[in-house]
């Protein structure tokens, strides 16, 4: 406790003199874009501070779910704030892909128990999208499994959001692909009814509409709307 105690002083004091040196240097005209991004954003430069103490071993330039809703879903108690951001319930699903983080713009599919269109969707280039696929929360069977997972990933999608089930989960684990989904089954879906492509679809508490920024990480996903949020 006593030792974290200075560990935390230490960093703070670390912290308080990078901002003065980078505050007195931000008139001159040597700006460089580091000082820049400083001004702009002082929790990343807080968290980079922190990150000098080698026992802190997380990511210092983090933009992720819990900075995006700090910024553009300001008070979570008052329903009058207008928001910018829908945030999707809480425990709703489980990350399955070997990446956690990531985010980009959404193409749906709506399906239930049939995927079809699954495939048809990984087999496009991707271009950093990511595929929400509404298969109507079934617990019956699986909307993807290892080769469709494997499509997604040479052909540059971001990620998958499932309100379904998943198979070949230890496989989908070790892809360079972010995966969300209620949870593994065994049993692979349907291939007679393909449903719907690119229509707005709603679980977890959000709508998702075709184009919409999805930005999703270990601690939940986010619906951020046609414009892409930076921070
Ligand atoms: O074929 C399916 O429907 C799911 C599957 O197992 C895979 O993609 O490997
Ligand atoms: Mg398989």
């Amino acid at each position: 406790m006593f030792y974290s105690g200075l560990r935390r002083a230490a960093a703070l004091a670390r912290f308080a003199s990078s901002s003065r040196v980078l505050a007195s240097s931000s008139s001159s005209s040597s700006s460089s874009a580091v000082e820049a991004s400083f001004s702009a954003r002082p929790i990343l430069a807080f968290r980079r501070a922190m990150c000098a103490d080698p026992m802190h071993g997380y990511d210092a330039s983090r933009a992720g779910t819990c900075e995006y809703t700090d910024v553009h879903y300001p008070d979570p108690l008052d329903v009058t704030v207008p928001r910018k951001m829908q945030v999707a319930d809480a425990g709703y699903f489980r990350d399955f892909g070997g990446v956690t983080r990531f985010s980009g713009p959404a193409s749906t599919v709506k399906c239930y128990e049939n995927n079809p269109l699954v495939r048809e969707a990984l087999g496009e280039p991707g271009n950093g999208r990511v595929l929400v696929v509404d298969g109507g929360g079934s617990m019956r069977c699986a909307l993807l499994g290892d080769n469709l997972a494997g499509m997604a990933v040479s052909n540059g999608w971001a990620g998958i959001v499932i309100n379904g089930c998943l198979r070949d989960s230890e496989d989908i684990g070790k892809m360079r692909l972010g995966v969300k989904a209620i949870a593994p089954h065994p049993v692979k879906s349907s291939k007679r009814d393909p449903g719907m492509r690119e229509v707005p679809v709603t679980f977890a508490g959000v709508t998702v509409r075709p184009g919409d920024w999805i930005y999703a990480d270990m601690d939940g996903m986010l619906v951020g709307g046609p414009e892409k949020f930076e921070l």
